[in-house]
């Protein structure tokens, strides 16, 4: 059964640090585990520091980042290398810093690549991805991640599952194109619920008195249609790390 829980730091600076130290722990304990760990990476601003923090820790590389399977939970979809992408950010704030396999690195395709402007296509193309990887792990073809992490936002979106749009209710797909996205750029690729919740554990990092309103909803249980960041949840925990702000 899984559990959920709630952690409040001071302030952003301690949640990114101690969110940091904590993903650090847990791919190690992964690796100790299983011999690998497997980690989804989200975009923003407090999921990229989070990035940033673990670069810049000192128990950085108890992990064997060569052992680390690198995937995202969603993607802005442009050209390769613009800054907005989250894979353009998550690769300077940590991935070009550690030495991850780039064989074990999924970045989420870009526009103007091999599925051109076609973002369902592209979306179609990182389900496979995900399948392959699964191997069976679990029973919605895609990896039983180790850790997800995901960010909010003000109007409770999580990844880029916006409230009353048909990608949060989608319930058989596991990789969408987003179109007409409220938060720019308008597309974008994204886990549906149904992929997020394959995750051992999924993490929900969030900072600032803004979110306050879509954390509490979250938290009491609102239908994910309205509050996209209720739908997310670990098959074994959980996880909602907060600063004071957004515990409101
Ligand atoms: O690509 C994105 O924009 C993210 O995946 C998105 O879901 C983000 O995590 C939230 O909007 C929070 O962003 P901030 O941390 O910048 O508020």
């Amino acid at each position: 059964m899984s559990r959920t829980d709630v952690v409040v730091a001071d302030n952003s600076d301690v949640l990114t640090a101690s969110t940091a130290a904590r993903l650090i722990t847990r791919l190690v304990d992964a690796q100790t585990a299983r011999g690998a760990a497997s980690v989804v990476l989200t975009g923003g601003g407090t999921g990229i520091e989070v990035l940033r923090q673990v670069r810049h820790s000192p128990a950085r590389d108890a992990v064997d980042w060569s052992r680390v399977d690198v995937y995202w939970g969603d993607e802005r979809f442009l050209p390769d290398g613009d800054p907005e992408r989250n894979e353009t950010q998550a690769r300077e704030a940590l991935l070009d810093h550690v030495g991850v396999d780039p064989e074990r690195v999924h970045p989420m395709a870009p526009s103007g690549g091999k599925f051109g402007n076609e973002a369902d296509e592209a979306a179609a193309h990182y389900a496979e991805v995900l399948a392959t990887t699964a191997a069976g792990d679990t029973e919605t073809a895609v990896p039983a991640f180790d850790v997800l992490l995901l960010g909010i936002g003000e109007e409770g979106h999580t990844a880029s599952l916006f409230p009353h749009t048909p990608y949060v209710q989608e319930s058989q797909r596991t990789v969408v194109g987003v179109h007409d996205c409220p938060k720019p750029p308008p597309t974008r690729i994204s886990l549906t619920l149904p992929a997020i919740r394959a995750a051992s554990e999924v993490w929900l990092v969030v900072a600032g008195a803004g979110k306050a309103e879509a954390v509490s909803a979250a938290l009491a249980g609102s239908d994910p249609v309205e509050i996209p960041a209720a739908g997310p949840r670990g098959r074994e925990r959980t996880l909602w790390l907060l600063d004071r702000e957004a515990a409101g």
